[in-house]
This record gives C-alpha cells, structure tokens and sequence, in this order.
C-alpha cells in the first residue's frame, strides 16, 4: 500500500525526470507521469509541485549545494527529490512533516539519510528563496536585459484571462464573472479558478486565452464578411476571435487531434469555421484570402509563467528548428494574399530568431501597427511591430511573451 501523497510526489518527480532528460514538455509528460494517478487534485499536486520546481530550480539548487560537503551530480535523484521536497515547503506551504514523509520514501535503497540531513539543515537555517526566480544561465545570456523583468513576471503563475465571444458585453461579464478588464473582449480572473463551472462557460460566452494571445486577431479588424486563413489554427483560440468579429474563417492546422479541441470550441460557442486538417507546407489554396492569420509553431518561450519547462529544455537547436519552419510557412502565406490583403504573424516566443529576425526577411510592405490600436499599456517598437514579455503589466498580473507583426500585400 502506498503512502496517502506519494503517488503524486512520484508523479511529480516523473514529470520532472521527462523535462530534464527527454525534452518533453510538461503536457506531454503528464500523458503517462499522471496515467496512474486517480483523482483530479491529486495530478493537480503533482502538475503543481513539478511546475514550482522547474520554476525555481536554479534556487533550489543553490540551497541543495550549499548544504552538502560533496556537490550532487545534476541529475542525481536524489537532488530531483530535494528539489521536489523544497518546492513543496517553499511554494507550496507543504507542513515539513508531511513533505518528508512523501519524499524520503522515494528513496528507497538509495541515499534516503543524505537527503534527510541536507532539507533539515536547510529548514533549521531557515531556507528561503528570493523575491524572483533566478533563471538558468543559459536563459539569462539570451534574455540580456529583459532577463529581471521577466524573472520578476516569473514568480507567481499567471492569473487566468479570457476572450469574450460579445464584445460589446466586456463590462457586464466582467462584473458576472468577477473579474477585471484590461481590454475590450477581455476579462482577468484570479488563478485557481474552476473553468468549467464558472458562469457562461457552458453556453460558450467566453473561452480561455491569454491578454497577450488575443492581440494578433484584434489586429485584423472587423472581418464584415471577407475571407481569413487561420493558419496554424487549433485548437483556436484566434480562430473564434476572428469567427466572433465577422471574418469567414478557414482554420488549417497539421494536428488531426488539436482540431478536435477546434471544433469542440467552435460547438461550444456556436462559431463557424470551415476546418482543414493539412500540413501548410504542402497544402494549395483554391483561392486567395483577404487576410492570413499565421500563429506559428514556435519554442513557447513566452510562456514560462505558465509552462516553466521551457526554461530548461530550449537552447539553440529548437530555436533554430523552429526558425526554419517559421520561415517556410511565411514564405508560403506570402503567397496566399489579394492584392491589398494582410498578413499577420505571431509566435508566443521571447526569441529574437523566432520574432524580429524572421519578420525582417517577409517580402511584403510592412503595415505598421499603431498603439491607437492596442489596449492601454501597449506599445509597438520603432519597426512598428509589438513585443510583450511577462514582465509586462506586471501590477496587473502580466501576461505572456509574444512578437507580433503585419504586412500588406501591394
Ligand atoms: C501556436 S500553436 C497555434 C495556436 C492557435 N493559433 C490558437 O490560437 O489556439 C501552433 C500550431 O501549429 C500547428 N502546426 C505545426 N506545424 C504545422 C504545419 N506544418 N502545418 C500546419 N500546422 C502546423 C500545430 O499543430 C499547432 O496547433
């Protein structure tokens, strides 16, 4: 019989185990760390403690060293159980007791003593972690300067915002929901919140997307019946946007299995879309489009607040895979416009090879964005593109890194 807690603390060290020695990410991970685990709240703990431990490994790494004479290999388990054990008490306000009694066991027949000593000298030093993760080195060198602000948007996850299906309804959900807005269509929502039982979620009058993921559609204005290729689509959140505002949508992505979570969004909120499950590098167009929304494939590096992984299994080769798909697909949607149509590229990365490098090479004319179409606190830089990071907004709760920019076709 296992002990009440530990399946989920041996999940935990499995998602991080995923992470750190096969470059998954934490979603991919879950499908077989979580398969054993019954109950929602217990693969909820396990998601949590995972998560705080990637979030604040350089951290907790330096309390574990610190208390040790001989310093643990980098991938010792028992440095992966360490870290677990003071996420848990750190982040996670575990009791101490509690913590070791899920922990220990799961160094069974290893070095269980070894790790009892160093967390309870750590506890009775009275181990802290400071006010901001600090993020790996390698992390650090490519961030340069935006590196504090984005560790400083690093230290909580993120609040939950959603993208209204009315526009026009923004102050009255925002006071259904009891929520704040920091743009219109958007609603702000403490973390924690339960999705599904929460009010308008089941008639569709709302769906989940980050403040920073909603600016590309917005973007393309009001679609007052014309066509938009959604490229790159599932499982959505842009293609409802630009169903909602009145474009006649086509939504193609490669994944068979993200367009089920497309179309069961488009049920859900009664929008339409003509779906197309295809691979945009090989796929023709029967006929061009007025507009091309491309959010492409990218590192997700401006997702850290909420998917810390990415700070550990991105560097430059999945910077420089991506950078070559990007380009590929631009290229393509380059050639998909009418006359006079536009194109709008995104990525949710914080990378300069995935951002500005690849719009820099876009044979089209640039079409500036203006800050007198973005919500309050936005700006786009001296190209006329847009840049967020999650060090962005920060008293109001950040919001995701992306680089967003648009061209018209002459
Ligand atoms: C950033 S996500 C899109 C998120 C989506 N736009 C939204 O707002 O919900 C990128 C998508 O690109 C798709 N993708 C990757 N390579 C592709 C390709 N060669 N052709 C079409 N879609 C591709 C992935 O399946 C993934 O769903």
């Amino acid at each position: 019989m296992d002990i009440p807690g530990l399946p989920a603390r041996r999940a935990a060290l499995s998602l991080i185990d995923a992470v750190l020695r096969r470059g998954e990410t934490l979603e991919q991970a879950g499908s077989s760390a979580l398969a054993r685990i019954r109950g929602e709240p217990d693969r909820a703990l396990a998601r949590a403690i995972a998560s705080e431990a990637l979030r604040w490994r350089t951290d907790l790494d330096a309390l574990i060293d610190s208390a040790t004479q001989q310093v643990l290999p980098d991938d010792a388990k028992s440095r992966a159980v360490l870290e677990i054990m003071l996420a848990q008490v750190l982040r996670l306000e575990t009791p101490a007791h509690a913590v070791i009694a899920t922990g220990l066991p799961l160094l069974m027949g290893g070095p269980r003593r070894l790790a009892h000593g160093v967390f309870s000298t750590l506890m009775k030093g009275g181990a802290a972690l400071p006010e901001m993760p600090t993020l790996p080195p390698a992390v650090s060198e490519r961030w340069g300067e935006r590196t504090a602000a984005i560790a400083r948007g690093l230290a909580e996850p993120p609040p939950l915002d959603v993208t209204l299906r009315e526009i026009d309804a923004t102050a009255e959900w925002a006071a259904r929901l009891g929520g704040t807005s920091l743009a219109s269509g958007h609603v702000r929502l403490p973390r924690g919140a339960s999705i599904e039982s929460l009010d308008g979620y089941r008639d569709g009058a709302w769906w989940v997307q980050d403040l920073a993921a909603s600016l590309p559609a917005r973007l393309l204005g009001q679609g007052e019946g014309r066509r938009v290729l959604d490229l790159c689509a599932a499982p959505g959140g842009k293609t409802l946007q630009l169903a909602a505002a009145g474009w006649q949508v086509t939504a193609l992505d490669v994944s068979k299995r993200r367009l089920e979570r497309l179309r069961h969004n488009l049920d859900r909120t009664g929008l339409a879309a003509q779906v197309v499950t295809a691979d945009a590098r090989t796929w023709q167009p029967d006929q061009a489009y007025d507009a091309i929304l491309l959010d492409a494939p990218c590192t997700a590096t401006g997702t850290c607040r909420r998917h810390p992984d990415v700070l550990h299994r991105i560097g430059p080769r999945q910077i420089a895979d991506m950078a070559e798909l990007q380009s590929a697909l631009l290229s393509r949607a380059a050639e998909w416009l009418v006359p006079g149509g536009r194109l709008v590229y995104a990525v949710c990365s914080l990378e300069p090879e995935e951002g500005e490098e690849r719009a820099g090479k876009v044979a089209l004319d640039r079409n500036v964005i203006r800050a007198d179409e973005l919500p309050a606190g936005f700006a786009p830089d001296h190209e006329g593109w847009l840049r967020t990071d999650p060090g962005m907004l920060r008293d109001e709760g950040g919001l995701d890194g992306f680089f967003i920019a648009r061209w018209t076709k002459a």
